[in-house]
């Protein structure tokens, strides 16, 4: 069977699922979560979710720290954004962050588990697909620009502009 891939007039998308990832990064190692709840449940990921109304995304993704970590980064970092065309779910325009302190201690939550990570050892098999296209270079300082198509969990289609230095 040929699958057709969805028709995406990316010049008009707009997300209608405004959300956040924090990757907080400190001697070497990431702070990564296994997500309890949500949409990625099961997935490793960055804390993080959705824009309440009335809140800018720098807001969301302390928010989201403090309630799934229990830890307030400090001094965020826009890194990127990523636009997700979701089959069955709404389509999400995520705003990722990066940070290198926070206040508080790491604690699991009924939403996340922390699990501190090796740079070199991310578990790309546990994450959503599109992380393996852009999370190293994040990592390493770069700043970017996603669009994806997934059919369910399946990335069909991408394509990713870095940031000049
Ligand atoms: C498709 N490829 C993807 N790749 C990487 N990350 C992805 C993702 N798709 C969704 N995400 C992230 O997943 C969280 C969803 O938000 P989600 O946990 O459902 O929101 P929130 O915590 O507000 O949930 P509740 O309202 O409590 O259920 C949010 O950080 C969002 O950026």
């Amino acid at each position: 069977m040929v699958m057709a891939i969805r028709e995406v007039d990316w010049q008009h998308w707009h997300g209608e699922m405004p959300a956040t990832l924090m990757f907080v990064v400190q001697e070497g190692k990431v702070l990564l979560i296994e997500k309890l709840r949500g949409i990625g449940k099961g997935k490793v990921n960055g804390p993080g979710g959705k824009i309440d109304p009335g809140e800018t995304p720098e807001q969301c993704v302390v928010r989201e720290c403090q309630e799934e970590l229990h830890i307030t980064p400090l001094d965020p970092v826009k890194m990127g954004e990523l636009c997700f065309a979701m089959s069955d779910i709404p389509d999400i325009h995520c705003h990722v962050f990066m940070a290198t302190r926070y206040e508080g201690v790491p604690t699991a939550t009924e939403e996340a588990i922390p699990l501190w990570t090796d740079l070199d050892q991310i578990p790309y098999d546990r994450m959503w697909e599109d992380d393996r296209c852009w999370l190293a270079g994040m990592l390493a300082g770069r700043k970017f620009f996603g669009r994806f198509i997934f059919e369910g969990e399946t990335m069909l289609w991408h394509e990713l502009d870095w940031q000049a230095h």
